[in-house]
């Protein structure tokens, strides 16, 4: 039907903010009514960023396709010339979002479907100047979790505080734990982020891929701070298994139950040939079964890892000595295919939000190695409040440098008889329940998407409780 309702959603380029904000809009789709959606793409600003989108919206055709024809539509931005490379990462983003706005407008004024509301990544705030001009709704994605929208929320009462900074709901944090951009008070990453926490508060709600179990006295403490708020995830692309399983799946069919330690660093981690050293005589050290995908830095000038050369790498006889007990996998592995692989006991992770929602979906209790972006604080939050977590001292001057027997330590405390082991593990698979029975019909995240659904796309005949306690 050419002229439903449809609901724009403006994404920003990536896999760990694309996927997760398409996925929670097909649960807007599911829940039927006469809507369709409307991903508006901005061009991604490297060849490998546009691979990765190209495929994934590829993929969505095809399965659109295959039986939701006509319910998502993929409309390309006018490609437009970038700000400078040079710029911090946050700052690149958030000026290219500013000169997109035009776009965004004419973009929506082409539309021929009548527009119910907007969805927009949480870099996405000066569109809320097209969506308040067309009086369209507009809901703010936050891709990171509750605890992270609390700390930008608080960032201006926390300006010139020296040890540790309030952060509404969590335990003092550490100045050492905050993201790299907003450690600099007076960068230009620091005020884009107090621009956009400010501008949260136009917004006619907060969508968060979070569970209101998992990060409960945080959602409570910023209840009436925020705009309405809707913890509707763990929103995962989960896919079924794949005919032929991949090789990482079918060495792990070899391995017994709960003993291999799965290392990976999300989309952007790569390590130095010396890190890289250092991490693989810890795995020996420790003893224990792995599974490490293993990426090379960028090429000169390139933003993504790349495949890693193995027998340049590794130390000598590495792979021969742990043969049979660990294997070492040099491109981009299927994370969530391998983590809810029974042979998995825990995962070395980069904090990276999504890998760490993977990680609860399917019980595994992991060690933090944050690497960028607000993963510090992810791990922070991880080991002090969620208790699902052992954490690793490292030394962030020194690009996150862990030593050898740090992850020697840690990786056997996670896996080993220890106390704080068995805590962790215990504490993750009360929070994988707590997930599953989030989403499960009546549950908190499911009630969530009801509420947003009535909210958003005038739904009929659904639950609306109005604080985030009724859910
Ligand atoms: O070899 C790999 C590596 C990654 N992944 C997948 O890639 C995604 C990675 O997402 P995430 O863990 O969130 O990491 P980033 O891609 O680094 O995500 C960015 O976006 C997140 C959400 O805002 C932030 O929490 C991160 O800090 C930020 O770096 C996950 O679904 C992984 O399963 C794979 O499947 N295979």
């Amino acid at each position: 039907m050419a002229n439903r309702p449809t609901i724009v959603l403006l994404p920003i380029w990536g896999t760990g903010h694309l996927m997760p904000m398409l996925e929670a809009g097909k649960r807007l789709l599911a829940r039927g009514g006469d809507l369709s959606l409307t991903v508006l793409n901005m061009a991604p600003p490297t060849p490998e960023s546009a691979a990765e989108v190209t495929d994934l919206v590829r993929r969505e055709e095809a399965a659109i396709a295959a039986g939701q024809a006509d319910t998502i539509h993929f409309h390309n931005l006018p490609i437009i010339e970038h700000p400078p490379n040079l710029l911090e990462m946050d700052d690149f983003i958030s000026e290219l979002v500013q000169l997109h706005v035009p776009h965004v407008r004419d973009a929506i004024a082409g539309l021929k479907s009548p527009v119910a509301a907007m969805i927009i990544d949480f870099f996405c705030t000066p569109v809320l100047d097209v969506s308040g001009e067309l009086g369209i709704p507009t809901y703010v994605y936050f891709a990171g979790n509750a605890s992270t929208f609390a700390l930008l929320l608080s960032l201006e009462s926390n300006k010139g505080k020296e040890d540790t900074v309030d952060v509404p709901g969590l335990p003092p944090v550490p100045r050492s734990s905050l993201p790299s951009p907003l450690q600099d008070e007076a960068s230009k990453s620091y005020k884009w982020f107090v621009y956009h926490s400010r501008r949260y508060m136009e917004a006619t709600g907060i969508i968060i891929n979070t569970a209101a179990e998992l990060e409960s006295n945080v959602l409570a403490a910023i209840a009436d701070r925020a705009p309405p708020i809707y913890p509707i995830g763990p929103v995962l692309s989960l896919k079924p298994p794949a005919d032929e399983p991949h090789e990482c799946v079918r060495w792990l069919d070899t391995q017994p139950p709960a003993s291999v330690v799965f290392l990976c660093f999300g989309s952007m981690g790569s390590f130095t040939a010396a890190q890289v050293r250092e991490i693989a005589e810890g795995l020996e050290r420790s003893e224990q079964r792995f599974l490490w995908v293993l990426r090379s830095p960028p090429a000169e000038g390139g933003m993504h890892p790349t495949d890693a050369n193995l027998e340049e790498l590794l130390p000598d006889g590495f792979l021969e000595r742990t043969k049979g007990k660990g294997m070492v996998w040099p491109t981009m592995a299927p994370q969530k295919e391998i983590l809810a692989h029974v042979a998995v006991g825990g995962f070395v992770t980069h904090c990276g939000w999504n890998s760490v929602l993977e990680s609860l979906w399917f019980g595994v209790p992991m060690v933090t190695w944050p690497l960028y972006a607000e993963q510090h604080f992810n791990a922070f939050t991880l080991v002090a409040d969620l208790g699902v977590a052992v954490g690793m001292k490292m030394d962030r001057e020194m690009g996150n440098w862990v030593e050898s027997w740090e992850l020697e330590r840690a990786v056997k405390c996670l896996m080993g008889s220890s106390e704080e082991g068995r805590k962790v593990r215990e504490k993750a698979m009360v929070m994988k329940v707590a997930c599953w029975k989030a989403l499960e019909n009546g549950g908190s995240s499911y009630t969530a998407v009801q509420r947003l659904y009535a909210r958003a796309a005038g739904g009929q005949n659904v639950e609306t409780p109005s604080t985030v306690e009724d859910i």
